[in-house]
């Protein structure tokens, strides 16, 4: 490992490691020392208003050594005092530092209102990086607020984005580190600013498990749509991460719905509880009986002849008295048992035809057939429990009603806003289009839009709040006045389409360089699904208080836009919606392979109908799984989580047991 691969890591730590989370680093890469791709990358550090941007490697006096001939002409106001300064502790180690050339300043943004972002250019070595560091982070917090003060001032909208979506307090940074080509292990990755340089070194703090000094790759990584299409990027820029890997983003990034106070009515199905339901009351609140027949006092009442009444005693009855009871009715006070009407037969009847005496054919117990008070459940007892859905089968609902709640504490259900994009896309139902059943006519013009429909009704079926953006083309203004409306009106956005290499491939740009959002992941490990994309959207500067919006940019092909959202969107929503951890993703079972499937490459997430049969549960193929063909998606309740292949290792036998996600409901038996 070259060692200025090691200095990246190293200034990251110390960084994050300063007391306050002071600082974040909110992006990081490694370029060759090509002049213009050091300047390309600092100077989008500068406009995206980062406040801190520090270089590493190239301020030498070898030839290939130019980082402060490239970033001498972004500085406005030289700081030579913080070269002084690095220069004076390095001497003191080494007389060798007297050979490093380091500049320092402040390059103005280009809002014009006078701020800017500091530049130090810091020498390759880890070691001397690492002591120019330390000793410049003594006067940097003051420079800081020197050169960024103003901004927090000016508008809300910038220091929103300069702090972070989380609004945490305290100071972006980031580091450009450039090598050298010869060194670079994979120059097409290097070729751009690389925000998961970090999983050379085998510890990748870029995903997050490891508490919050994750920093977010910010910006800069997607493709610039207004370069020309020749000098587009020819690899992606995205590291392909794993399926875990991306859930782990996502759920940190993903959060809480507020609690909210709803009514006890249908309408509460798909919200989860927020609070445990302990019930007021005793239920039944007074002794009752599950039966229709007589209610007497056991020990007075043998097999035998007894009058009967038949309006609710308010005094004790006399002895050789029974009183007429019918299922779910309080018993009497000093009445202990009711006998069932199959067990007694009249005796004799009055003018009007009712009953005067019945006699008893059975001894009853006492206690029988009587529901004691608070035996279903006592006051205080706890009835449902945080994190229990109100589901469509209606037994908790029941339960609220039955305990008598008129309203219970929820979490908000989120809103979705579903986007379809795409030049080609023609809704379904325009009907300037004909389509395949209209007389006379054998085409479509255009490819109707199947995602939105498809995804619109599985987010209906589930409960939660649809904003439907409809189908925008494949330009920047649109996407972009799509997105800003899903981030008015919703907490999650899915976009379907454009998220691949072509050049109307716009979401990634679209997020990054035009919303100020960050794309926390552009592509993933699976099949289908790969050019997968999650990023958060600022929170609104007018709601400042609001969460930032969640945007799943999911690929076009349907199969794989469906498959995307059940592993990732749905994961996410029901973490937001107040689930368990243990619930935020699909379950997943084992179900019995009914055809030998071929392993993929990738893992592959292959579409199946799972069956109930005698034998347990088997699945059953869809057929074709290319990410295109849509039919692969009917009928499919469970998507087989299958490995990727490897030597030896191809397929999975006919028989064999493989785990599922399920996704809908059991198919009907086999
Ligand atoms: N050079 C490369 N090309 C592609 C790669 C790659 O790695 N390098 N990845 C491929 C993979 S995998 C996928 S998946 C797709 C994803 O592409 P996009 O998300 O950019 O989607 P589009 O190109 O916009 O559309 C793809 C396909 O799907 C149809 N589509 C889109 N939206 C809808 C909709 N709402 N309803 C029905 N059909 C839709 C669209 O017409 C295209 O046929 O990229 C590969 N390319
Ligand atoms: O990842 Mo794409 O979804 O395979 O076709
Ligand atoms: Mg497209």
């Amino acid at each position: 490992v070259p060692s200025s691969d090691r200095s990246l890591p190293l200034l990251h730590d110390i960084l994050t490691s300063q007391p306050n989370d002071a600082y974040r680093v909110v992006a990081q890469g490694i370029v060759p020392d090509e002049t213009a791709e050091i300047v390309e990358n600092v100077r989008t550090w500068v406009h995206m208003g980062v406040d801190l941007i520090l270089t590493s490697g190239g301020t030498g006096m070898g030839t290939r050594d130019r980082t402060p001939e490239a970033i001498a002409p972004l500085i406005d106001k030289p700081a030579p005092g913080l070269v002084v300064a690095m220069l004076t502790s390095s001497l003191a180690i080494t007389p060798l530092a007297a050979l490093s050339r380091p500049v320092a300043g402040i390059a103005h943004s280009p809002s014009g209102d006078g701020t800017g972002s500091i530049i130090v250019t810091l020498p390759g070595s880890p070691k001397a990086a690492k002591e120019n560091l330390e000793c410049l982070l003594k006067v940097l917090p003051h420079a800081l607020e020197l050169a960024g003060g103003a901004r927090s001032r000016t508008t809300a909208v910038h220091e929103r984005l300069q702090r972070g979506e989380d609004g945490m307090k305290g100071i972006q940074e980031a580091v450009v580190q450039h090598k050298h080509r010869h060194e670079a292990p994979e120059p097409a990755a290097h070729s751009h600013a690389h925000p998961h340089t970090h999983s050379h070194h085998g510890h990748s703090h870029e995903h997050g498990h490891h508490g919050h000094h994750a920093p977010r790759p910010r910006t800069l990584v997607s493709q610039d749509p207004s370069s020309a299409i020749a000098s587009r990027q020819r690899k992606s820029p995205w590291p392909l991460i794993s399926v875990r890997d991306a859930l782990s983003l996502i759920f940190q990034h993903t959060p809480i719905s507020p609690v909210q106070t709803l009514t006890v009515e249908p309408s509460l199905v798909g919200h989860v509880l927020a609070d445990d339901v302990f019930s007021s009351i005793n239920v039944p609140n007074l002794p009752s009986t599950n039966i229709d027949g007589y209610a007497c006092a056991a020990a007075l009442s043998p097999p035998g002849v007894y009058k009967v009444v038949t309006s609710f005693p308010t005094s004790p009855l006399p002895e050789g008295t029974v009183y007429r009871i019918n299922t779910g009715a309080p018993v009497p006070p000093g009445l202990d048992a009711c006998i069932m009407v199959e067990d007694t037969e009249v005796v004799s009847r009055d003018e009007s035809g009712e009953e005067k005496e019945v006699r008893f054919l059975a001894q009853v117990e006492k206690g029988e057939n009587v529901r004691r008070e608070g035996s279903d459940v006592k006051t205080g007892e706890k009835v449902l429990s945080k994190g229990d859905v109100i589901s469509s089968v209606g037994g908790e609902l029941g339960t609220l009603a039955f305990v008598c709640k008129r309203s219970a504490q929820v979490h908000r259900r989120p809103t979705v806003a579903v986007l379809s994009t795409g030049n080609e896309l023609r809704d379904l139902q325009d009907t300037s289009t004909p389509s395949s059943t209209s007389a006379g006519s054998a085409n479509f013009h255009g490819i109707p839009d199947s995602n939105r429909i498809s995804l619109i009704s599985v987010l209906e079926n589930l409960h939660y709040n649809v904003v439907n953006l409809g189908i925008c083309g494949d330009t920047m203004e649109e996407t972009k006045a799509k997105l800003k409306r899903g981030a008015e009106q919703a907490d999650v956005i899915v976009t379907t389409g454009g998220t691949s290499m072509g050049v109307g491939d716009l979401l990634k740009p679209c997020i990054e360089r035009e919303l100020g959002g960050t794309v926390h992941f552009g592509r993933v490990a699976m099949k289908p699904g790969k050019p997968t994309t999650f990023a958060t959207l600022p929170a609104h500067p007018m709601a400042p208080s609001r969460d930032p919006t969640l945007v799943f940019a999911l690929p076009g092909n349907p199969a794989s836009a469906l498959v995307t959202f059940f592993l990732f969107v749905l994961p996410s929503l029901r973490k937001m919606e107040g689930r368990r951890e243990d619930e935020w993703e699909l379950p997943r079972i084992p179900v019995t392979l009914t055809s030998t499937v071929p392993l993929d490459p990738r893992p592959e997430y292959h579409r199946v109908q799972i069956r109930p049969t005698s034998s347990g549960l088997k699945a059953f193929s869809t057929g074709g799984q290319r990410s295109s063909r849509t039919v692969s998606l009917a009928g499919a309740n469970g998507l087989l989580e299958l490995p990727a292949s490897k030597e030896g290792d191809v397929e999975r036998k006919e028989g064999e047991v493989v785990q599922c996600v399920l996704i809908g409901e059991l198919g009907p038996a086999a």
